[in-house]
């Protein structure tokens, strides 16, 4: 199967790269850019030198649907909204990265990402595509709605949970750490090193455009609708990211039942490893892999649970996710192309 990419030279995008590199089922094909076609990818990242010999392109459909199968987008909020439409109509496979078709409600995109959205009917068709709660809907599906790397880890943390009702809806607090990949590699004055080293900063208090994201799967998971509290810190690393849930029990589940509720619920999911009793995840654990760790304990004083979940943003937060969704798209093992071990130390 051939691949494009557009957005090739962002974060995500060169991550797909690295990646499907190693897909022994697909092959690169397109690689697509912005305001740098025409450049040698490898001249532009030299760490590919001699791993993949292409030139960046224009955007082009037509030219798109005759040489790929599959199209990822790994462009900014706004982008695909536009370009994608073309690629679906001309028959392709589209897994977008971005935004822009996770949220069903087109006032809700208006509102938290302040721009129009994508077409109503796209948005229905759409299929959120976390991968290891709606493999059902994502198996043959023609657009993917990739979701946010924050609520990725959010989400895999809470499933087992919310969908056995054992904690109250209405209680949950996300407390969100990112590496600074997380935000792309455009110009941002607060990205710069002085700015990011040897500090932690909370950022988007109450705006993030993550919130109705989770809201919405946490409502489809347990047909009840909440609202939750989230909140997002940048820390001074370039890849991982942190989620750190706090949920009053509805059920008086000891952590020891918890932990066996979520090795049963992810039995069937490689990418998710429960961590043991009185064992926590961290970020370096997962760098450079697919996988979601997550830890858990109940503070039997204060009845409340705490999930730590994390996951590397530009992996399974985006383009090691958006891989596992084609390979269910195709009915291939999950794993195909994406079996790494994170790199420690
Ligand atoms: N970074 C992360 O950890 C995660 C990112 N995402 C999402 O993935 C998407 C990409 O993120 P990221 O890789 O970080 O972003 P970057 O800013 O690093 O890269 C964006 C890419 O989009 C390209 N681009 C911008 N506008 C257009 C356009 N009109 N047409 C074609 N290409 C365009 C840019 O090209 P050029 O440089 O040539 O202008 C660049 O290649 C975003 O929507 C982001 O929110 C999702 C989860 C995690
Ligand atoms: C560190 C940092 O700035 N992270 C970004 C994550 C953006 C992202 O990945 O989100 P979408 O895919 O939903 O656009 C943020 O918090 O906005």
């Amino acid at each position: 199967m051939k691949a494009g990419i557009v957005g090739a030279n962002g974060y995500s995008g060169i991550e797909l790269i690295r990646l499907l590199m190693n897909h022994p089922l697909v092959e690169l094909e397109m690689l697509i850019s912005h305001s740098t076609q025409g450049s040698e990818i490898q001249q532009l990242y030299p760490h590919l030198t001699g791993f993949l010999d292409r030139r960046l392109e224009d955007f082009d459909a037509d030219e798109l649907a005759r040489r790929t199968d599959v199209v990822f987008f790994a462009t900014p909020a706004g982008v695909s909204k536009d370009l994608l439409p073309e690629c679906l109509k001309r028959g392709l496979i589209c897994i977008d990265l971005s935004g822009d078709f996770r949220l069903k409600d087109p006032a809700a995109y208006e509102k938290w990402y302040q721009q129009s959205s994508a077409d109503t009917a796209l948005l229905n068709d759409a299929v959120y595509g976390l991968s290891e709660i709606n493999r059902r809907q994502i198996a043959g599906a023609r657009l993917i709605a990739n979701p946010g790397c924050y609520p990725t880890a959010s989400l895999l943390g809470l499933a087992p949970a919310v969908k056995d009702g054992a904690i109250d809806l209405g209680s949950i607090i996300i407390d969100g750490k990112s590496g600074v990949s997380g935000s792309g590699k455009s110009m941002v004055p607060g990205n710069l090193y002085c700015e990011v080293n040897e500090n932690v900063k909370a950022y988007k208090l109450g705006t993030h455009k993550h919130t109705p994201e989770i809201e919405q799967a946490v409502a489809a998971m347990s047909g009840k609708n909440e609202s939750i509290t989230f909140t997002t810190h940048l820390i001074p690393m370039t890849r991982g990211l942190m989620c750190t849930i706090y949920a009053t029990l509805a059920k008086g589940y000891s952590t020891k039942e918890f932990l066996e509720m979520y090795e049963r619920f992810y039995d069937k999911s490689p990418f998710v490893r429960i961590r043991p009793l009185g064992s926590w995840p961290s970020t370096k654990e997962v760098a450079g892999s697919n996988f979601c760790d997550i830890g858990l304990n109940v503070d039997g004083r204060s009845r409340r649970l705490t999930i730590v979940s994390v996951i590397d943003n530009v992996v399974k937060g985006a383009a090691g996710q958006a891989i596992q969704n084609l390979n269910i798209i195709k009915g291939w093992d999950e794993q195909t192309g994406l079996a790494l071990a994170p790199i420690y130390p």
